[in-house]
């Protein structure tokens, strides 16, 4: 399986190259250069296997012979870290509307789905630069929850340092503290005085600074690394089997994912690419709403980042969009290359009728405001008894607007992605239920754990510095 750049000019890699690049030398993301299929047959038999051989099967066509025969292993001791053995259960929102369904996303280490993929890929970079006997500089971005899944994923690592750049005061005490906490060697942690967006940028022009990317061995765990987006296509596959077992070959599920970087939706994408019949992909945005604009307009205007109760989605750059994009463009990495330069000089671009027509009938987009979001989480909690975190509960609003909207798919089970634990956000929940969601106990002591990280400009060489001087 070889890997294409979304903007066309950079070389096409193989898997191992692409993990450790993280973002093409273009400045696009790679993409698989053909989608490989999973057979009616085939998924029809994997009903009763368990998520681990479920997940070897569908990562497989994406690494190299060698890299699949020590998938089994790396898989295994990736979900070993998880608190549920079905790593991702799926309960019933029925109470809410029939054929809604939660599938709970956070059990790993640290309590959202980032850990789904997190904990493998850590596996995989030990893996692979083991074999290499090579070391990387992992530079990641977060608005809350990448940043510690990333950091529990690699700490103590021998051979990976981690530096994560985290928007200063926009996460919630949580999140923070889960990143902040960590006691070890190789991992950084700097506050930016600036938004998601502002982290990312920086983020990606260290990546576009070939001589600073390859002084420091730079590598990436965000989800503009195609490593990062493998994992995650097994569960849209695992939601279905659990739905309709063997049927699941025939049978359509709709998902409603609560979106911001367009990772976790795009991994869905992937999956219906690969044959696993899907009918809806809802988007779910919150304030930040860029992408429901652009799907039901066209117009893909940046505007400033406002500060939600569900800050991990506090995003106007939504870098997954890009790949979809290539797609809607009819894969001409030149068309993409120039959209991209006109958002960066303009702030904006307009995709055309035809190319929104390409993706509308799979698509669907909605947009919850605080209030919506907060009577969300208390009619869940009314009517089932579950506490929901701000971020899943923008997938409920968001999943019932879609299915009013699309009444002749009623008979299809829609699917929440449940993106995050909702003790990561007590203040929300609490305001919305009066509950107090509390940790697990393993994280109990959060609150008295000795904060580390160093607060720095939104400025590149201020932060290219930082990262120098620790290398
Ligand atoms: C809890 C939570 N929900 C949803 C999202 C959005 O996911 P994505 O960026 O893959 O669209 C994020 C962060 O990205 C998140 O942390
Ligand atoms: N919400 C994310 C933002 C980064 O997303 P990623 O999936 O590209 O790593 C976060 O929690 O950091």
């Amino acid at each position: 399986m070889r890997y294409i750049s979304t903007r066309g000019a950079a070389a096409p890699l193989e898997f191992e190259d692409v993990l450790l690049e993280g973002l093409a030398r273009d400045g696009g993301l790679y993409v698989p250069e053909s989608w490989p299929t999973i057979s009616p047959d085939e998924i029809a038999a994997m009903a009763d296997w368990p998520y681990e051989k479920v997940a070897q099967r569908i990562m497989q066509p994406f690494v190299p012979a060698e890299l699949a025969e020590a998938l089994p292993g790396i898989i295994e001791k990736a979900y070993g870290t998880f608190r549920s053995d079905a790593v991702t259960p799926m309960i019933s929102l029925g109470g809410i509307q029939d054929g809604l369904h939660l599938m709970e996303l956070f059990h790993g280490p640290t309590l959202a789905f980032k850990d789904v993929a997190m904990q493998v890929l850590g596996g995989l970079f030990e893996h692979v630069l083991a074999k290499r006997d090579e070391r990387v500089t992992i530079i990641g971005a977060t608005s809350g929850d990448t940043g510690s899944a990333a950091i529990e994923a690699v700490r103590g690592r021998e051979r990976a340092r981690i530096f994560i750049l985290h928007p200063h005061g926009r996460t919630s005490d949580v999140q923070r503290k889960q990143m902040t906490t960590v006691d070890a060697p190789n991992v950084f942690n700097i506050a930016l005085e600036g938004t998601f967006d502002d982290c990312q940028n920086l983020l990606k022009a260290m990546f576009n600074d070939e001589t600073f990317r390859d002084r420091v061995s730079m590598s990436g765990v965000n989800s503009i690394n195609w490593a990062r987006l493998m994992p995650q296509i097994v569960y849209y596959f695992i939601a279905a089997l659990k739905l309709h077992g063997p049927d699941a070959a025939t049978k359509p599920t709709s998902f409603s994912v609560p979106t911001g970087n367009f990772g976790d939706i795009y991994a869905g994408y992937a999956a219906a690419k690969m044959g696993l019949p899907v009918e809806r992909l809802v988007i779910a945005s919150n304030q930040n709403d860029i992408l429901t604009r652009v799907m039901n307009t066209g117009e893909h205007t940046l505007g400033p980042v406002a500060k939600t109760i569900a800050p991990s989605m506090d995003i106007q750059i939504s870098s997954n969009f890009e790949r979809l994009m290539f797609d809607m463009l009819g894969r001409d990495g030149g068309a993409v290359a120039q959209k991209m330069s006109q958002l960066k000089d303009d702030g904006t671009f307009t995709l055309p009728e035809a190319s929104l027509d390409t993706v509308r009938g799979l698509f669907g987009a909605h947009r919850a405001d605080e209030q919506e979001t907060l009577d969300a989480m208390k009619r869940a909690h009314d009517v089932t008894g579950e506490l929901l975190d701000p971020h899943t509960a923008i997938g409920v609003v968001a999943a019932l607007a879609d299915m009013q909207s699309h009444p002749s798919e009623s008979s299809t089970p829609m699917v929440v992605l449940g993106t995050a634990h909702p003790a990561k956000f007590p203040a929300a929940v609490e305001r919305a239920t009066g509950q107090t969601p509390p940790l697990p106990e393993f994280l109990g002591d959060l609150y008295e754990r000795e904060e580390r990280y160093d607060v720095l400009p939104n400025d590149l060489a201020a932060v290219q510095a930082y990262v120098a001087e620790r290398v």
